[in-house]
């Protein structure tokens, strides 16, 4: 039966748009042709705040709630850009995404491919996926600051942690443990310092764990969780970790799987009330942005995950293999963001 995937898409700032375009080159490749790709592109960014003043309206807002998915380059401006202090463009636009989405799980997985090369891991040894919670913990904005810019100045920046928002992504941690061939679960946190959200999240995760009882469970302190990321990444499965250190170890995680441009994720709202929205853990590096230098790796993989969480599990899975296979005749060469996207193009046709 002929099928539509109607699709939000946005670029964002540096090389979002470089690296989106490689993702929608091959998410149009690998279709079938009674699948068809619907694209609505929105200008959302700093780019765009600087030259209209919007960064999301409700009315934008409203509209991206409509489509059935959202595929997410990256933002971030010139950070010494004035008019762009105070995370404007971070909390304004992709966060207030992940949050009036309910986007709480962030799914991000790692794998160290056959063929590239890791600081100090075997392929093999990385292949694991952290289960971030998106909505809640220091991220929601409960905070301030008084006497500004005096010997006096305190900051606060409160982590919000609610049983309901940690038992649902705790469970959403179970459920992908079990369905993994290692049934391992690693609960992250910092629980010996910071005993009131540790306590609630250790609670949930004892208790649920009883409704698993095929999943081994662990925990690691956050400190000691990078120790073991770089010298035993082998010894992860599932991680489960609050949304802080979940943007830190995701980097991490990143960085031992051949780099972050590898590096893919999902804003998942599990319930299916809103779109789960796909992007590359990475950002708009304004360091290397417009020289087509940009490896579009974690966007295309992004985009399969896109596919797999809409059902399309073989056209995922064909995605997935042609990054497998470029990424195993890359070698050392230097290659363009879009001769890339080309590559793996290519590589899907091969099979
Ligand atoms: N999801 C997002 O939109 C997102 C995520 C992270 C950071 N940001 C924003 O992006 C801006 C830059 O942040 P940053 O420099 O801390 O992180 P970054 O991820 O943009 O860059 C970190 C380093 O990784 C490199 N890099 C990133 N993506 C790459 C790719 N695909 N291929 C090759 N190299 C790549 C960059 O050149 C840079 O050296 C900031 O404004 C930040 O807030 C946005
Ligand atoms: C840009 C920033 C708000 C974001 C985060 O901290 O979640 C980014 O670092 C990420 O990992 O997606
Ligand atoms: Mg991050």
């Amino acid at each position: 039966m002929p099928r539509t995937i109607d699709l939000a898409v946005i670029p964002g700032d540096g090389i979002g748009p470089e690296v989106t375009a490689e993702a929608l080159k091959v998410l149009r490749a690998v279709l079938p042709a009674d699948i068809e790709l619907v694209e609505t592109q929105y200008p959302f960014g700093a780019t765009h705040y600087l030259e209209s003043g919007e960064v999301l309206s409700d009315e934008s807002l409203a509209r991206l709630k409509q489509h059935e998915a959202i595929l997410f380059g990256a933002v971030g401006g010139d950070p010494r850009d004035p008019r762009l202090a105070g995370g404007i463009i971070e909390r304004g636009l992709l966060l207030k995404l992940r949050f009036a989405l309910d986007h709480y799980v962030n799914l991000r997985p790692a794998t160290l491919f056959p063929g590239i090369s890791s600081p100090l891991a075997a392929p093999g040894d990385v292949d694991f996926v952290v289960v971030r919670e998106g909505t809640e913990g220091p991220y929601v904005g409960n905070g301030g600051a008084m006497r500004i810019g005096t010997r006096h100045e305190v900051a606060n920046e409160t982590s919000v942690n609610t049983a309901f928002g940690v038992e649902r992504v705790v469970r959403f941690a179970f459920e992908t443990a079990q369905s993994r061939a290692r049934k391992r679960l690693t609960f992250v946190h910092k629980t010996n310092v910071l005993v009131h959200a540790g306590g609630l999240w250790q609670r949930i995760v004892d208790r649920v764990a009883t409704e698993y009882p095929e999943v081994a469970v662990d925990y690691l302190h956050v400190d000691a969780a990078t120790i073991f990321m770089v010298t035993e990444p082998s010894r992860f499965d599932t991680i489960v970790t609050d949304n802080l250190f979940g943007d830190i170890l995701t980097d991490l995680a990143g960085a031992i799987s051949g780099g972050i441009g590898l590096a893919a994720s999902g804003n998942i709202n599990p319930d299916r009330e809103f779109p789960s929205m796909f992007e590359p853990v990475h950002g708009s590096a304004p360091d290397i942005a417009g020289k087509q230098l940009a490896d579009p790796t974690a966007a295309i993989l992004s985009a399969a995950l896109l596919l797999q969480h809409l059902g399309l599990a073989d056209e995922a899975a064909k995605i997935n293999g042609a990054v497998a296979r470029d990424l195993a005749g890359r070698g050392e060469a230097r290659r363009g963001t879009s001769e890339t996207g080309d590559a793996i193009v290519a590589a899907i046709g091969e099979h």
